[in-house]
C-alpha cells in the first residue's frame, strides 16, 4: 500500500509579471522521503521549494498537506542565502526557535547541541552575523531550518559555501534527520547527493518537472494526464497538421474542418501557442487522464 502523501501539489502554477516560472506542476511527497531537485539557474527550483512549503501563493493550482494530528504542520526552510543581520548566531537562532513554536525549556539546549555539531569557530558571540563568512552564515542557515524538528525540511543549495568537513557534517545531519522520518527536499545545481540520502531525484526545466525517479525508475505510476484541444485549423491545413507535434498523443479530424488533439498536459501550452500562431481558432480545452480513446 502506498503511504498517503505528506504534501501534494496539483497543477501548481506560479507567474511573475505575466511570466510562468512554475508550470502546472503536480507532485506528491511521501512522508520520510528525501528528494534531490536539480535544474539549471532560473529553472524554478527555489520557486518549487517555496510552493511545497506554502511559502509563496500559487497563481493557480493547489497545495494540500497531511496534518500531523493536532499539531501545526511545521516547515523548515533554508533559503539560498541568509541576510547579514545585526544579531549574533545565538540571538538569531533563539528568535527562530521561538517563531518556530519551540517550547522555551528545550530551546537553548538544542541550539547548543546543533551549534556544536556544525563546528563553528570559537568566539562566534563576539561577531554579529553581518561579519560572518559565507560558510558560517550557511551553517546558521541550515541550523535555523532544522531547529524546531520540522515535518518538511526545504533546503536551497544547502552545501553552498561549506568546506569539505562541513559538507560531510551536513550530510551526516541530514542522514540522521532522514532516519528520524523527516521529509526533506533539497535543491541543488549538481546531482551529487549520495544515493543513501537521495531516495528520489527530480529534474526541473523551465518550470516543469522533466524527470522524476526513485532508485533510477520513474517515481510515479500515475495515469498520464492530457488535455483535449478542439480547434478549427486555418484554410489549407491538412488533417495531419501538428499530428507529430511533441506531446501530441492522438488526433481526430472532426466535421467541418475541425480537429481534436489529445496532448500531454505539460505540452498543452506549447501546442496552444503553436496552433494560435498558425492561425487556428481554439474552440475548447478539456483536461483528462488515462487512456485517450474514451
Ligand atoms: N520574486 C520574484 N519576482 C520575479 N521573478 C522571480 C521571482 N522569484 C523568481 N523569479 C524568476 O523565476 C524564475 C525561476 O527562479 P528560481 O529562483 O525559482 O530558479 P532557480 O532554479 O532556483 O534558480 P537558481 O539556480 O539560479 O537559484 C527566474 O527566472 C527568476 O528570475
Amino acid at each position: 500500500m502506498t503511504a498517503e502523501p505528506l504534501v501534494t501539489l496539483t497543477d501548481a502554477t506560479k507567474t511573475y509579471s505575466g511570466r510562468k516560472v512554475l508550470r502546472e506542476v503536480s507532485l506528491a511527497l511521501l512522508p520520510g522521503e528525501t528528494v534531490v531537485l536539480t535544474g539549471a539557474n532560473g529553472s524554478g527550483k527555489s520557486t518549487l521549494l517555496r510552493a511545497l512549503g506554502g511559502l509563496t501563493a500559487l497563481t493557480s493550482g493547489s497545495r494540500r498537506v497531511r496534518q500531523p494530528g493536532e499539531r501545526r504542520f511545521a516547515v523548515g526552510y533554508a533559503p539560498d542565502h541568509l541576510p547579514k543581520l545585526k544579531l549574533t548566531a545565538r540571538e538569531y537562532l533563539g528568535h527562530m526557535a521561538a517563531i518556530g513554536g519551540m517550547e522555551a525549556a528545550g530551546r537553548q539546549e538544542r541550539i547548543e547541541r546543533l551549534l556544536a555539531r556544525m563546528r563553528l569557530p570559537g568566539g562566534i558571540d563576539r561577531l554579529r552575523m553581518h561579519d560572518y563568512s559565507k560558510g558560517m552564515l550557511q551553517k546558521i542557515n541550515l541550523l535555523q531550518a532544522m531547529l524546531h524538528g520540522p515535518d518538511l525540511l526545504l533546503l536551497d543549495e544547502p552545501l553552498g559555501g561549506l568546506d569539505r568537513e562541513a559538507k560531510q557534517e551536513c550530510e551526516r545531519v541530514l542522514a540522521e534527520l532522514k532516519s528520524q522520518g523527516t521529509t526533506i527536499v533539497l535543491a541543488s545545481h549538481e546531482p551529487v547527493w549520495r544515493d543513501d540520502i537521495a531516495d528520489r531525484r527530480l529534474a526541473i526545466a523551465e518550470g516543469r518537472i522533466v524527470r522524476d525517479e526513485r532508485g533510477g525508475r520513474p517515481a510515479s505510476d500515475e495515469r498520464p494526464r492530457w488535455r483535449l484541444v478542439q480547434c478549427e485549423l486555418p484554410e489549407g491545413a491538412g488533417p495531419t497538421a501538428f499530428a507529430e507535434w511533441d506531446g501530441v498523443l492522438r488526433t481526430r479530424p472532426e466535421e467541418g474542418g475541425r480537429m481534436s488533439y489529445w496532448v500531454r498536459s505539460d505540452r498543452s501550452d506549447a501546442l496552444l501557442t503553436a496552433l494560435l500562431a498558425a492561425g487556428a481558432a481554439i474552440l475548447s480545452v478539456q483536461a483528462g487522464e488515462g487512456e485517450t480513446d474514451g
